[in-house]
């Protein structure tokens, strides 16, 4: 068998070495992992966290966590990211990504309509708003998310979905294949890909006993009602039927009930009153089904093309799932209203999660919800609404005719009824009338098969117990009887794929990219003071002015209706530059401001400062000193300010006369280089007076950059987005280089 890694952070996912001999890559595992969650919580920096699972081995920690140590809470529920660029060459670098942003269920989506083919796809072809599922693509991505876990420290449940007229072979494809996690619920197939209901439910007994077999954690389908109702947040009674549905289905068929996952959408979103609608829902539910396991949602109903909206209801929609417990925390990348989701957003989506339970930590230890009050009325009345809705289904003749009825998808809030309910014929749809009787004496060498499946007697004689026993064993027991095939089309392939994006991935060649290495596409956010409608043609005019093509506006926000429009739109460069043309500065390793602090108080350390010439711009410098944004007094330096406009020659009689060991000058006017003259005149002036080793001399200034020093003869310069710990640093070294 092959391994491939370890992976070293430093090091990019090399995708030919993953896809080499995929024939004999076998699943480390079978199954679902849940997290690991000390009872006692965790403990990460300076603070005691409840809701927390164990943290990661590597990882990168929300934007803030520099100021905390670089800690990273994880959340004790399971996180997923759903990713499906159509290229599983590209996703399985965003997979690495995910994982180190706190991911470990990866959902991939299926190509567009997979469902309709009535077979195993083969090979590696490129999808459309989702991968092909094949066996090669699971392999090469079950192969990267094995290293992938490794290189965080955390087991990775990777998904997918069986449905559609070939679900029980696809079942088997991913029972044989290490799928951890998949969604399956017969009433998509009815509802939403109209294959014949009769069809779908045997067929959904068939793939549940294979994902049975191998443990594989499923989910159902009730979200897709809140997605497609036209009123989302109306058809909650419904949703709470359909996790019925499937739920019961799937323990009649012996699915175990700690794998039997409820996909819990909140119905709303905000300007409606979310809260009013998804938290009565959550909690009815979980009334309902406290034997079963949650799969939190986002919304993703009401997702428009404004990511910071998204953003904002995804926070509420996981503060909500805190509330009332969940096992698996999905997110929704905040881009899905706009565009096939991107690298960053997926990203982003993991940390509208983390963030969110950081910050909320232990709500329920400081909250609780007060079910004696509205809410403990409106999840009743949920629940009363839903069995009422299941009690009229059975009298209406049961759940197949309930369908014919159009009982489903109806958008109105049960039981009132618009009568727009998805409505399908028990004799139509993809797939009716294929279904065959099994004889009496049917038999099928095979384990993990639903139905009566009878060994002939001649075989039993032979001792023969189990049907798979009879050819010694099945794929699923012995994976060398899986039948690998490679590529079945040389130009709709990954290897095909590689070779024109290999310049951006190993030549050497830089190229910004969203989705697919090469894909150039960059995102231009702009103001523009015109109307919305002027506002949409401009962008496309600035960007193709700008080099970019394929401009396309993704998103318009009118600040005002003739004032000014907010425009983001996106197009694709055509250049790409060479990473050795590059000139990368020296990264200054800044000391622990610990060490910083305990030097400047054993030096003593004391400056003069002020801004210089006739300049007699003053922020910049007040911002390095200030103690209230991080200035260099935060870290007990002492400090005189001579104001604006200081001849250089104050500045250093009032070092000397105060006996302090550095001059921090500010000098924003560049005209006629002043800036450079003020910088050089003051090491002369030290000079001439004798006192340059005694003194640190140090300047900034918007026009002032690192390399200055070097020129000027000063100890060291600054640019903009100085902070003062950089300025105390750079003085400490350099009273340390003179010791
Ligand atoms: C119950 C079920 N079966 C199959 C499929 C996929 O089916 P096809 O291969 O696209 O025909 C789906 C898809 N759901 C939408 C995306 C997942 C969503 N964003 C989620 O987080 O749950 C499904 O819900």
């Amino acid at each position: 068998m092959t391994t491939f890694g370890p992976l070293e952070p430093n090091s990019k996912l090399d995708v030919e070495n993953l896809l080499s001999d995929l024939e004999n890559y076998r699943p480390r595992r079978k199954g679902w992992t849940w997290r690991d969650v000390p009872a006692e919580g965790v403990d990460m920096g300076p603070f005691h966290f409840h809701d927390m699972s164990a943290p990661l081995k590597n990882s990168i920690g929300l934007p803030a966590s520099e100021y905390f140590e670089h800690i990273d809470p994880q959340p004790k529920c399971v996180v997923t990211t759903e990713i499906a660029s159509g290229r599983f060459e590209d996703d399985v670098r965003r997979m690495r990504m995910a994982a180190w942003h706190g991911a470990d269920h990866l959902m991939v989506i299926r190509t567009t309509g997979q469902s309709h083919i009535d077979g195993l796809l083969e090979g590696t072809p490129e999808g459309i708003g989702g991968v092909p599922i094949t066996r090669k693509q699971i392999r090469a991505s079950r192969k990267a998310c094995d290293a992938i876990e490794d290189e965080v420290g955390r087991p990775i449940n990777f998904h997918s979905y069986v449905s559609g007229v070939a679900g029980p072979e696809v079942a088997v494809l991913f029972a044989e294949e290490g799928i951890n996690g998949a969604h399956q619920d017969p009433q998509y197939n009815v509802l939403y890909r109209n294959v014949n209901m009769y069809r779908s439910y045997v067929d959904a007994a068939e793939a549940k006993k294979v994902m049975t077999g191998a443990q594989i954690f499923q989910i159902d389908g009730a979200h897709n009602a809140n997605a497609t109702a036209k009123a989302g947040w109306l058809v909650m009674p419904e949703l709470m039927v359909q996790h019925g549905i499937n739920t019961a289905f799937s323990v009649q068929v012996g699915m175990d009930p700690d794998l039997i996952g409820l996909s819990t959408v909140p119905p709303n979103s905000p300007p409606a009153p979310k809260l009013w609608y998804d938290l009565p829902y959550a909690l009815a539910l979980r009334d309902f089904f406290s034997d079963y396991k949650f799969r939190a949602q986002q919304n993703t109903r009401y997702i428009e093309a404004s990511i910071e909206e998204a953003v904002r209801t995804h926070t509420i929609d996981t503060m909500i799932s805190m509330l009332v417990g969940s096992d698996i925390q999905s997110t929704i990348t905040p881009d899905e209203g706009r565009n096939v989701p991107w690298h960053y957003n997926n990203v982003r989506g993991l940390q509208t999660v983390k963030q969110t339970w950081a910050g909320l930590d232990g709500i329920n230890e400081l909250l609780k919800l007060d079910k004696d009050g509205p809410l403990g009325e409106m999840a009743h009345d949920i629940k009363v609404r839903s069995v009422v809705f299941l009690e009229e289904a059975i009298a209406s003749g049961g759940y197949f005719a309930a369908v014919e009825a159009g009982f489903f998808v109806d958008s109105a809030r049960y039981p009132e009824r618009i009568g727009d309910g998805i409505a399908r014929a028990g004799d139509g749809g993809v797939g009716a009338g294929t279904i065959v009787e099994r004889d009496e004496d049917y038999f099928a060498p095979v384990s993990s098969h639903f139905g009566h499946n009878t060994i002939p007697a001649w075989l039993a004689e032979k001792g023969v117990e189990r049907p798979e026993d009879a050819i010694d064993g099945d794929t699923l027991s012995h994976p060398e009887k899986i039948v690998y095939i490679d590529e079945l089309d040389p130009s709709d392939s990954v290897d095909a794929r590689l070779e024109k994006t290999l310049p951006f991935r190993k030549g050497g060649k830089i190229k910004p990219e969203v989705e697919w290495a090469g894909d150039g596409v960059v995102l231009v956010q702009i103001f523009v003071p015109e109307n919305i409608e002027i506002a949409e043609v401009y962008a496309t005019e600035m960007a193709a002015k700008m080099g970019l093509s394929d401009a396309e506006v993704v998103n318009l926000e009118p600040m005002h209706p003739s004032e000014g429009t907010f425009v983001e739109v996106k197009g694709k460069i055509g250049f790409s530059i060479d990473r050795d043309s590059l000139h990368i500065p020296e990264k200054e390793v800044l000391l622990p401001e610990d060490e910083l602090r305990e030097e400047v108080k054993a030096r003593g350390l004391r400056v003069v400062a002020g801004t210089v010439g006739e300049d007699e711009h003053s922020v910049g410098l007040r911002e390095i000193l200030d103690i209230k944004h991080g200035g260099i007094e935060k870290y007990g330096v002492k400090y005189d300010y001579l104001g604006t406009s200081v001849p250089l020659t104050k500045l250093v009689d009032a070092a000397i006369e105060t006996g302090a060991q550095a001059i921090l000058i500010s000098t924003i006017i560049s005209h006629n280089d002043v800036h450079r003259t003020m910088m050089k005149r003051l090491h002369e002036l030290t000079v001439e007076k004798g006192v340059r080793d005694k003194l640190v001399l140090v300047a900034g200034g918007t026009q002032v950059n690192r390399d200055m020093a070097d020129e000027t003869g000063l100890d060291a310069t600054f640019g903009r987005g100085t902070k003062g710990i950089m300025v105390v640093d750079a003085m400490v070294k350099a009273l340390r280089g003179r010791e």
